[in-house]
């Protein structure tokens, strides 16, 4: 497939699969700051580049839009990803944030938003070098713009920004293969609410099972199991981040989280992320931590239901619970506050508990790409500690 964007940039080429002869790393050299591209890139020309500040409601609201009615579809085109504006706020203004990487492309005459691309800095590790990266993510063309060739100029542009900053890699997750995935990971899905899942034709009624069999193989006991299991508060920062750090060693690629990054990833929102962790009563340790964070779907074309409320699986570590128990409390919780699906990705340990807690595999991958570093293997999904939203 010939890839006439793709293959002018700094990432891994098809072509060049199995060379391992190829130093793993930049791909290219950093650029002096004062070569680097002082001007945006020429859009076409009824359209101009506008920086979306995501703090003011009527821009945030227009970027919502656009993405509840344009963003990603399943293959089957049943969903839609529904980011709430609170998760836009969220994911969008980590520390270290620049409010110019939240790139928008709207026609001049109409002030219509019509495309977005977005970036944040992040603290990659890639086996024991820390890498500062741009996290790409939410690139959306109106469905009345597709197959112009404005995603490439997009990538550009927030490239040269990323560059502009002196940064000169990038992270980013995709459904689509590109040149070249380093990593690609498989979705589980465990059903909360099976007759919802039906009825919108996700899900299936087994060979001989009736619908109230099937409610029964799919349900959870009404409280948590774990003693000491709470939720995530301010105080626990610097716990949860030694614990965390701790446990995202073990992969070859994750993020290098300060105490400032777990206060903003992982601190409890409401309907943005969920936090949990276990306090032992006796010592009061903290040994263990699991998190969640909320992406609802449009649902598309079915008369009883118009949203679905998933949660997708984030962080989690256990040291002295089980992980399957521990899991397990976290479907409890996710099934107390009315989620139908809780997700997760193959990666990390997930493996150790998808199938015994009830996990189906989906029909979508997630490849993972970086961008202007080259790492010579591919990855299992079992050796990414990195969770992108
Ligand atoms: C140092 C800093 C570096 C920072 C930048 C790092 C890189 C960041 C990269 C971005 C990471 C984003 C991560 C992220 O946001 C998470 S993945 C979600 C992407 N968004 C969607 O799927 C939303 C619905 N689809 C659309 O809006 C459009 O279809 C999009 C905009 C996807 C493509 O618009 P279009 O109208 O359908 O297509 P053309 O404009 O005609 O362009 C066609 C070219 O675009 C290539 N393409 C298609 N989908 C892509 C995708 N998901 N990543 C990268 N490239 C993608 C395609 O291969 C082709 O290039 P090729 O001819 O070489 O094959
Ligand atoms: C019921 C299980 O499927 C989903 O939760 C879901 C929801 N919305 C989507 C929107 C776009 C979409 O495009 C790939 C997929 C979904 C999916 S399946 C893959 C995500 C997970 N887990």
């Amino acid at each position: 497939k010939r890839h006439k964007f793709w293959e002018t940039q700094p990432v891994g080429q098809f072509k060049d699969m199995g060379d391992t002869s190829l130093p793993e790393g930049p791909i290219e050299p950093p650029t002096p700051l004062s070569e680097v591209k002082q001007e945006p890139y020429n859009l076409p020309n009824p359209y101009e580049w506008i920086t979306c500040d995501m703090d003011s409601e009527e821009m945030c609201n227009e970027v919502y839009n656009l993405l509840t009615n344009n963003y990603v579809e399943d293959d089957e085109n049943m969903f839609r990803f529904n980011y709430s504006m609170g998760f836009l706020r969220w994911a969008l203004r980590p520390p270290g944030y620049f409010r110019n990487w939240h790139i928008g492309v709207r026609v001049k005459s109409s002030k219509k938003l019509v495309a977005f691309i977005t970036g944040v800095p992040a603290r990659i590790r890639v086996r024991d070098t820390v890498v500062y990266m741009a996290e790409i993510n939410f690139l959306c063309v109106h469905k009345k713009l597709r197959s112009k060739r404005l995603a490439p100029v997009m990538i550009k542009e927030v490239t040269r920004r990323v560059h502009f900053e002196n940064m000169w890699q990038a992270a980013y997750t995709a459904g689509v293969v590109l040149p070249t995935p380093i990593s690609t990971c498989q979705y589980w899905h465990r059903s909360l609410n099976p007759k919802k899942l039906i009825d919108v034709g996700f899900s299936r009624l087994g060979a001989r099972m009736t619908m109230s069999r099937t409610i029964k193989l799919y349900k959870l006991p009404d409280s948590t199991v774990t003693p000491g299991f709470r939720k995530m508060e301010s105080h626990d920062v610097p716990a949860v981040t030694r614990l965390l750090r701790n446990y995202l060693s073990q992969f070859l690629v994750a993020p290098d989280f300060d105490e400032n990054d777990v206060e903003h990833w992982l601190l409890p929102r409401e309907n943005v992320v969920d936090s949990y962790l276990v306090e032992s009563p006796e010592t009061h340790e903290i040994t263990d931590f699991c998190s969640f964070y909320t992406l609802p779907s449009s649902i598309l074309g079915n008369q009883n239901y118009n949203t679905l409320k998933a949660a997708y699986s984030y962080y989690n570590v256990s040291t002295k619970t089980p992980l399957l128990q521990l899991m397990n409390d976290a479907l409890i919780v996710a099934k107390q506050n009315d989620y139908d699906v809780f997700n997760a990705l193959d990666v990390m340990q997930n493996e150790s508990f998808l199938k015994d807690l009830k996990f189906g595999p989906g029909d979508g991958k997630l490849h993972y790409y970086l961008y202007n570093y080259r790492i010579n293997h591919v990855l299992r999904p079992s050796e990414l500690g990195l969770v992108l939203l």
